[in-house]
């Protein structure tokens, strides 16, 4: 392990992940190779989710490339230096940022959405010139070992090295040094993973999750936010970091939303839902018996049925569910969906806001300000109004959670970002000492005065205002020169 992280950082040393033109081969290499192996991959994503080869490549590998093209046609003016406004202090100088790559990173994924949860952040951190470690999740081994040996065959060797294993792997990978760990996974683990960090003082990025609210206002059509939630819900098996975790309505309408969720399942399925190559199933048993132990005691209005050998559980509604039920204390990440009676958006607004702070929050309503109002007052780590998951899918959003549901963002410029390091880099002369006297000991009242002025005297026409700051600094400097001060 030790082995490893040191070739990534004599890679890394060597230089050669830096320049643009590198990091461009490389981000195109991985482009050649979603495309040339993506029977491969498809097949490892379909063998660990029971997913249908189509959807695997809607959910997980048009994301993909989507985010290289994105990268590659921004990644140059991205590099490049940006010149910062300056102060009369620095006005003959050269001010600018110039974002430079941390060094290497360590990307932790997980087992839901096995491909892009890996490849969309190591697409970041290559675009930012960094080596990169790569954990997929254990879990969902197919794709972790399809990974493993296609990463190679395409990108450089020693910067980008895929590291398989369980628990034991990644706490023995975590004690090694960093310069970024990236986290894709539940919250516990996740304070693992600072804590490991912060012996290193590493900073963390969290893609955490948590119970992601649906509230339905009764101004509203519940045709179209009961189809749109239930394909959220359900896709994957509810196995979605960003799902609709439960539902808020008025209890008047809860047997409405019962009923058009149930139609839809029907129409998106079939009436043999476990012939459907539309619906997944759970990953393993542990998971599968969690998810059926949140039932108990619960009012089933639909769903409910299960095959263990399978690993199945059809889609699932729950009615008039108690907060203080099991299924409303953990995140339910599976196919069942609690709806949760309350009186009117204000106690939808305070329930949201008793929990922790949720990776999604979701609003259907007519009322536009209605939706503004519950943006304004909740906090969530997106939202999205009339509709869900979608916000995950515009590579201008940062994606990310708040609270308990994660810290740091990713997606197209935000990836890019959280794997650089802003520089600030300023330039300066050897030359016109004289105007440095102003801050040299011994101090004086002037000084204090001219320094006061230089720096805070604050002009409207900006342009106007420096030129006449750099006539009065060269005064100033020919004063201090000649003694007067
Ligand atoms: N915010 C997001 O983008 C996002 C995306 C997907 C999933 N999630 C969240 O992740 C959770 C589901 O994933 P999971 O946690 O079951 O995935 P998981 O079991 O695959 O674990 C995630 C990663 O952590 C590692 N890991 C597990 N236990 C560890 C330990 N004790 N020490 C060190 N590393 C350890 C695993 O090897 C794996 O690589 C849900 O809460 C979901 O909401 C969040
Ligand atoms: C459509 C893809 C959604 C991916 C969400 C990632 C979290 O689980």
């Amino acid at each position: 392990m030790e082995r490893e992280v040191q070739r990534a950082r004599q890679a890394f040393l060597s230089g050669r992940s830096r320049p643009l033109r590198f990091r461009l081969q490389q981000l195109e290499a991985l482009r050649r190779m979603v495309q040339e192996r993506e029977k491969d991959i498809l097949a490892a994503i379909a063998a660990d989710l029971c997913k249908s080869e189509l959807n695997a490549y809607s959910q997980e590998v048009i994301t993909v490339l989507g985010e290289i093209d994105f990268m590659l046609e921004n990644l140059p003016e991205w590099v490049t230096a940006k010149p910062v406004k300056k102060n009369l202090l620095t006005m003959m100088d050269e001010a600018y940022i110039q974002p430079q790559p941390l060094g290497v990173v360590l990307i932790i994924g997980a087992w839901n959405y096995p491909f892009v949860l890996i490849i969309q952040p190591l697409i970041g951190a290559i675009a930012a010139g960094n080596a990169v470690i790569i954990k997929p999740s254990e879990l969902s081994e197919n794709t972790a070992k399809i990974v493993a040996k296609l990463l190679p065959q395409y990108l450089d060797q020693d910067l980008y090295i895929v590291i398989n294993g369980g628990v034991e792997e990644t706490t023995e990978l975590l004690k090694q040094r960093f310069d970024h760990v990236f986290y894709t996974g539940n919250t516990a683990v996740g304070k693992i993973v600072m804590e490991a960090a912060a012996k290193h003082l590493t900073p963390v990025t969290l893609e955490l999750g948590g119970k992601s609210p649906c509230y339905i206002d009764k101004d509203c059509d519940l045709d179209i936010a009961c189809r749109r939630i239930t394909w959220g819900k359900y896709m994957n098996c509810g196995q979605t970091c960003i799902a609709p975790d439960y539902i808020l309505c008025e209890a008047s309408l809860q047997s409405q939303i019962v009923w058009k969720i149930k139609e839809t399942v029907k129409e998106f399925y079939g009436e043999n839902i476990k012939e459907s190559p539309d619906y997944e199933r759970i990953i393993n048993l542990r998971h599968f018996k969690r998810i059926l132990s949140l039932l108990e005691g619960q009012k089933i209005a639909f769903g409910g049925e299960t095959d263990e050998a399978t690993r199945y559980i059809a889609p699932t509604v729950l009615t008039d569910v108690d907060p203080k039920t099991k299924v409303m204390q953990e995140e339910i990440f599976g196919p069942v969906l609690p709806i949760v009676p309350v009186k009117n958006v204000d106690e939808a607004i305070d329930f949201i806001n008793e929990r922790e702070k949720p990776l999604a929050l979701y609003v259907f309503s007519h009322n536009h300000k209605l939706i503004k109002r519950m943006i304004d007052e909740t906090s969530s780590g997106g939202v999205t109004g009339n509709d869900v998951i979608m916000h995950f899918t515009l590579n201008s959003f940062p994606f990310g959670g708040v609270g308990s549901s994660g810290m740091g963002a990713y997606h197209g410029k935000h990836s890019f970002d959280t794997f650089s390091h802003q520089r600030p880099c300023l330039l300066k002369s050897l030359k016109r000492e004289g105007a440095n006297k102003l801050r040299y000991p011994p101090n004086s009242q002037s000084k204090v005065d001219w320094g006061k002025f230089f720096l805070l005297k604050r002009f409207n026409k900006e342009k106007l205002g420096l030129l006449l700051f750099t006539f009065l600094g060269i005064v100033a400097a020919v004063l201090v020169k000649a003694g007067y001060y």
